[in-house]
C-alpha cells in the first residue's frame, strides 16, 4: 500500500514538472522578467545560465518547455537544442535570437525548435509564444494533447509508397513545433490535405484553419482580405470586417498557390510575419497575432525568386520546414490502393449501399496511365465512372483512358455535352480547350454530369458547379480566339482570376494567345 502511495506520488510530482519551464540567459535581469512574467501567468519556471546547468537540470526532470537564449557562455542554445532532439525529449523549445538575426531563427526552427522570439523580447509576445508552446489559448484554456487528436485528414491521406510514408511522418514531425511549412507538389497531388493534416495533428487541432487562394482574390482586395479593415477605412466599408489573418488566430493560416501571391502583397506579408502583428486597413493600432503559416505552390519557388517574381526574404520565411507531395505518376503503385479508398468515400457520400470494385485489368490500365492531373484526376475519372456505368465493378472501358491522350482525362464531364460526345477520344493532335470547345451542342435535358441514374440531383454539388464553371469559361475563351484577357472582360473577371480558375478547373489553354503582359 506504500509503495503504491510513494508511485502515485512521484507520478504526481512528474506531471507537475512536465508542465514546468525551464528559462536559460546568462543575463541575470533578463532571467528575472522572465521569469516574473511567466509565474504570473501561473507556470512553473526553473532557471539557468548556462547549457551545461541546463543540462544538468534536464538529466534529472523533465519540463514542458525550455526557452533558451542562442549566444550562453559556454556553448550556443541550438546545442541545447540538438542534444534535446538526439535524446527524442519532449520538451519544446523556444530560442531567442539576437534582432536581425534571421539565420539562426530559421535554423532553429529547422532543427526542432517549436517557435522563436527575438531580442528584445516583447513581454506580450513571449506569453502569447509560451502559451501556444504550453497548448492554451490565450493564456488561459488547456488545448487538448496532441495525441489526443485523430487527424481525419491524415487518415484520408493514402498511399504506401516511401514518399507518401515519408510526407505522413513529416506532418506528424511539423505539427509539433510552430515552423512555417512549404508544401510543394504539381496540381491534384494533396497538397492542401497535406496542410490540413499539419493542423489537425497539432495543438491547435481544435481551432481554426483557414485556407486562403492567393491566386484568387482581386489584387485591389488582397489586402483588406488578408489584415481585415475598420469602419470608414475605404468607400463601402460599412463596418470593421476581420481578416484572414485575424481568423486564424491561434490557429493555422493556409495559404494556397502563394506563388501567385504580387510582390507588393508578398511585402506586406513578410511584415505581419516577422512582427507577428497585424494592422488592419484603416486602424491605428496593430493587434498581436499567433498564427501558424503553411504555404503550398506548385510553382519552383527558387526559380521564382530567381527570376524576381518572388521575393528571396519572404521565400526563406515560408521555406523552413519544405514538404515534396510526389506526383501520382511518381508512386504508381499507390494507385489501386488510393483507387480503392476513394471508391470507398464516393460510394458513402453518393449514399451507395455497396462499393464498386475495379477489375484487374482496371486497376492495370490505371497504373500505366500518367495522371497528369494527380490524385484529383483519378478522383474524377472513378467518379465518373460510377455515375455513368451500371456494374457493380469497373472495367477499362468506364474509365475513358482507351483512346484518351495524357491530360484529357483530367477534365470531368463538361456538363453542356452528353457523355457521348467524345470527350475522352478526341484526337491527340487538338489541344485540350479546342476538343472541350468542340464537343456537340448541349441538349436541353442533358444530364447533369456526376448526377446518379436515380436522381437528377447533382451528388457532389461542388463539382457540379465546377463542371458548369468549365463550360462557360471554355465558351468564353472559344468567343475570343483563347485570350485570357479578353474572355475575363467579357466574364467580368481578371486575367488573375482567369488564370486561376482555368488552373483549379484542369483547363489547360497552352495554345492561347500569349496575354502574360497584361499582368
Ligand atoms: N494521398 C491522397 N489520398 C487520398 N486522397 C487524396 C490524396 N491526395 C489528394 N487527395 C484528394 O485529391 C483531391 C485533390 O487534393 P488537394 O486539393 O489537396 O490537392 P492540391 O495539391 O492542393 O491541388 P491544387 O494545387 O490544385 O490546389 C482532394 O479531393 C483530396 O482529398
Amino acid at each position: 500500500m506504500r509503495a503504491r502511495l510513494q508511485r502515485l506520488e512521484e507520478a504526481m510530482t512528474d506531471i507537475s514538472r512536465a508542465d514546468a519551464i525551464l528559462v536559460v540567459d546568462d543575463e541575470p535581469d533578463l532571467l528575472t522578467l522572465y521569469e516574473l512574467t511567466l509565474l504570473r501567468e501561473g507556470y512553473t519556471v526553473e532557471t539557468a545560465g548556462s547549457v551545461q546547468e541546463a543540462w544538468r537540470q534536464l538529466q534529472t526532470r523533465r519540463f514542458k518547455l525550455v526557452i533558451t537564449d542562442m549566444r550562453l557562455p559556454d556553448e550556443s542554445g541550438m546545442v541545447l537544442l540538438r542534444r534535446l532532439e538526439e535524446a527524442g525529449r519532449a520538451e519544446r523549445v523556444i530560442v531567442v535570437t539576437a534582432y536581425g538575426s534571421a539565420e539562426n531563427a530559421v535554423s532553429a526552427l529547422k532543427a526542432g525548435a517549436f517557435d522563436y522570439l527575438t531580442k528584445p523580447v516583447d513581454l506580450r509576445q513571449l506569453r502569447g509564444v509560451v502559451s501556444a508552446a504550453m497548448g492554451r489559448k490565450s493564456g488561459q484554456t488547456p488545448a487538448p494533447a496532441a495525441t489526443a487528436v485523430r487527424s481525419i485528414a491524415l487518415d484520408r491521406l493514402v498511399g504506401a509508397s516511401q514518399a507518401m510514408c515519408q510526407v505522413r511522418s513529416l506532418v506528424q514531425k511539423v505539427a509539433r513545433s510552430m515552423a512555417p511549412v512549404l508544401v510543394h507538389g504539381e496540381s491534384g497531388t494533396g497538397k492542401e490535405l497535406v496542410a490540413r493534416a499539419i493542423h489537425e495533428v497539432s495543438v491547435r487541432a481544435t481551432l481554426p484553419f483557414i485556407a486562403v487562394n492567393c491566386g484568387a482574390i482581386p489584387e485591389n482586395l488582397l489586402e483588406a482580405e488578408f489584415f481585415g479593415y475598420r469602419r470608414g477605412a475605404f468607400t463601402g466599408a460599412q463596418e470593421d470586417r476581420e481578416g484572414f489573418f485575424q481568423a486564424a488566430n491561434h490557429g493555422t493560416l493556409f495559404l494556397d498557390e502563394i506563388g501567385d501571391l504580387p510582390l507588393t502583397m508578398q511585402a506586406k506579408l513578410l511584415r505581419v510575419i516577422q512582427e507577428r502583428a497585424v494592422r488592419p486597413v484603416g486602424a491605428v493600432m496593430e493587434m498581436p497575432l499567433n498564427v501558424r503559416i503553411v504555404s503550398a505552390t506548385h510553382r519552383d519557388l527558387a526559380v521564382e525568386v530567381a527570376a524576381g517574381r518572388f521575393r528571396q526574404d519572404l521565400f526563406y520565411r515560408l521555406n523552413v520546414i519544405a514538404i515534396t507531395v510526389p506526383a501520382l505518376r511518381e508512386r504508381r503503385d499507390d494507385v489501386p490502393l488510393l483507387a480503392a479508398a476513394l471508391l470507398a468515400r464516393l460510394a458513402q457520400e453518393a449514399g451507395l449501399g455497396m462499393v464498386p470494385a475495379l477489375s484487374p485489368p482496371a486497376q492495370e490500365a490505371l497504373k500505366a496511365y500518367d495522371f497528369p492531373g494527380n490524385v484529383r484526376e483519378l478522383e474524377n475519372m472513378l467518379m465518373r465512372a460510377m455515375a455513368l456505368g451500371d456494374h457493380a465493378v469497373i472495367e477499362v472501358a468506364d474509365l475513358g483512358l482507351d483512346e484518351a491522350e495524357p491530360g484529357a482525362a483530367e477534365l470531368p464531364l463538361d456538363p453542356l455535352s452528353t457523355p457521348q460526345a467524345g470527350l475522352w477520344v478526341l484526337p491527340p493532335e487538338e489541344d485540350v480547350v479546342a476538343r472541350l470547345i468542340a464537343s456537340p451542342p448541349v441538349p436541353a435535358a442533358a444530364e447533369p454530369a456526376f448526377a446518379t441514374r436515380a436522381d437528377s440531383l447533382p451528388c457532389n454539388l461542388e463539382r457540379y458547379l465546377d463542371d458548369v464553371e468549365r463550360g462557360i469559361l471554355v465558351r468564353a475563351l472559344q468567343e475570343h480566339g483563347f485570350n485570357r484577357t479578353a474572355a475575363g472582360q467579357r466574364l467580368g473577371l481578371t486575367l488573375r482570376q482567369m488564370r486561376y480558375r482555368m488552373a483549379r478547373l484542369g483547363i489547360t489553354a497552352d495554345d492561347c494567345v500569349d496575354d502574360t503582359h497584361d499582368l
